[in-house]
């Protein structure tokens, strides 16, 4: 079990604010971390990693203490056991794939796991590169399979496939998962792609502000306990003249007629839009 208590100030464009999270995590819990530009996610995985210190907190993973700072107890980052791709990759560029990963790599002698890791991710032809030659979603392909090397007990990644085309994002999906299974570890992973958090996770903690607004599994924050037969959708009012107002919904444009409930609405406004699923077409693609 994970448990998470911290309070930290965070410094916003406009004054201050506080991250408040509690949250307790149960074993081997692949967890995303959902929510606006600016919640506090990133500000999260590194407290937990050890990177910044909070004002205030516990972090206690499988029960060992990380962080206490009643107790005075503050882990260093090097004895937790933790792996983490962070938005900036932070590889040496003096160093090639195949040797970044070895310098990470706890036992040096066992070179085989770095070789079968980097044909997982079908690195295995850019091992002798240096990170610059590389384009941003192999590099991020490297950080991963660097995370991954030491089999931690938690695992935090930040964005970690944002880089990457539809093919290799769910190729890396299925990877994950199958990490996940075998090494039986904690994931917390941020994500904006709700169909990958659907996917891939087992709990998800929202955050908005600074602050943990709801926790749970992904059916009961995505509608599905609820409304299982009910499709809901968030748009953004485009435009509204005097017989119709244009909504941007996914990936489309449409066009409804002005009524008393959307004669308020005014361009930039989120709105949601529900139907029942019965009223739904649906139709292969591929
Ligand atoms: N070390 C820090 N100390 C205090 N405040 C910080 C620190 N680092 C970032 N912040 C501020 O905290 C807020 C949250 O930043 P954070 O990077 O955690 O957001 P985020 O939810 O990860 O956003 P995004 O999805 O854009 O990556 C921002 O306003 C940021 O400027």
């Amino acid at each position: 079990m994970i448990k998470i208590s911290v309070r930290k100030k965070l410094h916003l464009a406009h004054g201050s604010s506080m991250l408040s999270v509690d949250a307790e995590l149960p074993a081997q819990a692949f967890t995303a971390l959902y929510g606006p530009s600016g919640a506090g996610k990133t500000t999260l995985l590194k407290i937990i990693a050890g990177l910044l210190q909070p004002e205030e907190g516990i972090i206690e993973v499988n029960g060992e203490t990380w962080l206490n700072t009643h107790r005075k107890i503050n882990m260093p980052i090097q004895k937790r056991s933790i792996g983490f791709v962070f938005q900036d990759f932070a590889l040496f560029p003096n160093m090639t794939v195949r040797e970044n990963l070895l310098y990470a790599l706890p036992n040096r002698k066992q070179t085989d796991v770095i070789e079968s890791l980097l044909t997982k991710v079908h690195l295995k032809n850019l091992a002798n590169r240096k990170p610059d030659t590389l384009s941003s979603g192999q590099k991020q392909r490297v950080a991963l399979i660097r995370a991954l090397m030491r089999k931690p007990q938690l695992l935090l990644l930040d964005e970690p496939l944002s880089a990457l085309d539809d093919a290799m994002r769910q190729h890396l999906q299925q990877e994950l998962t199958s990490f996940y299974q075998e090494y039986g570890m904690n994931v917390l992973i941020v994500s904006h792609h709700l169909p990958e958090i659907i996917k891939l996770s087992n709990q998800v903690l929202q955050l908005e502000g600074g602050q943990l607004i709801k926790a749970g599994t992904p059916d009961m924050l995505f509608n599905l306990e609820q409304n299982p037969d009910q499709l809901q959708l968030i748009g953004e009012v485009l435009s509204v003249d005097e017989q119709q107002v244009k909504l941007w919904v996914e990936h489309s444009m449409i066009s409804i007629p002005l009524s008393d409930n959307t004669a308020l609405w005014k361009a930039g406004d989120k709105v949601t839009i529900a139907c029942h699923t019965r009223d739904l077409r649906f139709k292969k693609l591929s």
